[in-house]
């Protein structure tokens, strides 16, 4: 599902219009009639009381309408004005006249911090006070009462964003923005519901098609994409029944040093999970027992050295290489990558120490093969592109070096992102008892075993991320968060995919 700047949203909303021969007031009518179809499916008509807060622009006129038809279907409802601009639009006009005519009374107004209202606390809070339109700081009264509106802890609903949100950057005051149960947001998702400096506003996130022109959207590229069972299913690739374990490729995975063979095993137990027809293990030689031991399915090849990597050569060709999993950061170790990455060709990804190694010798990033897959955690990207002051200069940064570099990176966290050039790809499945040891090292073989299989690097990184997020959420659905541990994940590969074609009807309406 694409994800649209404000500016897009509103382009969406004119093109709409035109192709429909919509006025903007029966947009708004159509928009804010199925959040109210939501509330009332929740509510069923329940004599809870609601309070909504409209700002004085569209955001406003939706929680108008919304507030007329909750009235009309006998709800207890009060509705308030959070003045803080003369400079109201049309549509929210319109809607307040209407809600006058309903109603027979004006809605409260709101002018300073001293006429915010008594709220039960059983109450639901409606908040419509700015929308995707917020261009600049707050004035003090109104972040005081979004404040207090987050005090009163009652359950809300943002109507398209929680309102003090901008959707290209942070808020100035972090505390002045609603914090809802659930945002309905219109059409797309937008990007601050997905980063970690703004993701945390609202619990749940609910997007609802209001029939914005099919056609605009779908040939509008957006500011990125979010990746759902849809754009996922549509990246797998068959196998076919003549075929055997070469067509499938044999991957190799680099790494491991003394104490930290086990990454390795889970990598490269995660690439033959994920389909590689054959796959090779490179570690020091005290991880040739273990992974024989461990994994059967692999063959090991030995350094010479007994506790880490000094040189790294190998007598075939690989499909695709995972490489830098528990490899540490020793000074022949580091020869030896430099070395490795003067020469090769294949499909790479790097991570952990690999992804350390790079960042100490910047230089080696100028010998990476074409499109290497870089999946750094945010401490190791940092090493890599070094500060940034808030998410969205953390994105421009990596575009930057996703071009100069001319490789794909993984940004891993919450919803991990994948960029390449200026192209941004969310992922939002996982879950926080992923934050365990190994779980980076399972995603590294999922996407080896991937790239070993003939899909492109941005597809195997964007797959790979998915299916890691979805195996980890099958983990979690039977155990919770706590006892997940890395092995599961590769256990609950199988079941990604299959949950892949489950889930195949999940169409999206925007493509
Ligand atoms: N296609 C769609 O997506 C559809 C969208 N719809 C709805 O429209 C919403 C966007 O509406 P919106 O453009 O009127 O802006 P909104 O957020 O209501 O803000 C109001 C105005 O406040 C102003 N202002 C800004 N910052 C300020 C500040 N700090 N302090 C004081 N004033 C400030 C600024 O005006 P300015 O003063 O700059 O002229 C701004 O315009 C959208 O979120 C969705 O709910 C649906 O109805 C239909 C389909
Ligand atoms: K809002």
């Amino acid at each position: 599902m694409k994800i649209f700047s404000a500016k897009q949203m509103q382009k969406a909303d004119h093109a709409t219009m035109q192709n429909q021969q919509l006025t903007s007031l029966e947009l708004m009518e159509r928009a804010a009639t199925q959040v109210f179809n939501i509330i009332h499916n929740k509510l069923n008509g329940a004599a809870v009381p609601i309070h909504i807060f409209c700002g004085i622009g569209n955001n406003g006129g939706d929680g108008l309408v919304v507030s007329r038809l909750l009235i009309t279907h006998g709800y207890h409802v009060k509705t308030y004005i959070v003045n803080f601009s003369e400079n109201r639009s049309k549509n929210f006009l319109a809607n307040y006249d209407r809600l006058k005519e309903t109603t027979n009374e004006w809605p409260i107004q709101l002018k300073s911090e001293e006429d915010f209202p008594e709220i039960e606390p059983q109450s639901i809070v409606i908040d419509a006070i700015f929308g995707i339109g917020l261009n600049r700081p707050l004035v003090p009264w109104v972040a005081q009462s979004i404040k207090r509106l987050n005090t009163l802890r009652c359950f809300t609903l943002s109507i398209d964003i929680p309102s003090g949100l901008y959707t290209n950057k942070v808020p100035e005051d972090a505390e002045a923005v609603i914090f809802a149960d659930i945002t309905v947001t219109f059409q797309l998702p937008k990007l601050i519901f997905f980063l970690p400096q703004t993701g945390n506003y609202t619990r749940d996130v609910q997007v609802i098609d209001i029939g914005l022109d099919r056609n605009f959207i779908v040939n509008e590229s957006g500011v990125g994409e979010l990746i759902g069972p849809y754009e996922a299913v549509s990246l797998y690739k068959n196998r076919a029944k003549f075929s055997h374990k070469g067509t499938y490729g044999h991957c190799l995975l680099i790494g491991g040093s003394y104490g930290k063979i086990g990454s390795v095993v889970l990598a490269t137990k995660a690439a033959l999970r994920t389909g590689a027809g054959l796959a090779s293990t490179y570690v020091p030689e005290c991880g040739y027992s273990i992974l024989q031991t461990a994994l059967p399915e692999a063959m090991v090849i030995t350094d010479d050295n007994e506790d880490l990597i000094e040189e790294i050569t190998f007598d075939y060709e690989p499909t695709a290489i995972g490489i830098g999993m528990g490899i540490g950061t020793h000074e022949k170790t580091i020869k030896a990558f430099e070395s490795f990455l003067n020469t090769n060709t294949h499909p790479l990804v790097i991570d952990a120490d690999g992804l350390n190694i790079l960042a100490k010798n910047p230089k080696l990033l100028k010998k990476l093969a074409p499109e290497t897959i870089l999946t750094p955690h945010p401490k190791e990207l940092e090493r890599l592109i070094r500060e940034w002051d808030d998410d969205f200069e953390k994105i421009e940064k990596v575009k930057s070096f996703s071009k100069e570099n001319n490789c794909i990176v993984i940004i891993k966290g919450a919803n991990s992102m994948v960029i390449y050039n200026d192209q941004l790809f969310v992922n939002n499945n996982g879950n926080p008892g992923m934050a365990t040891a190994g779980s980076g090292d399972v995603l590294s073989g999922i996407i080896t075993g991937l790239l070993s299989q003939g899909y492109t690097p941005l597809h195997a990184a964007i797959f790979g991320v998915y299916l890691h997020g979805s195996a980890g959420d099958l983990v979690a659905q039977k155990n919770g968060f706590e006892a997940l541990i890395a092995s599961d994940i590769i256990d609950h590969i199988g079941n990604a995919f299959l949950e892949l074609f489950k889930n195949s009807k999940n169409v999206d309406k925007n493509q």
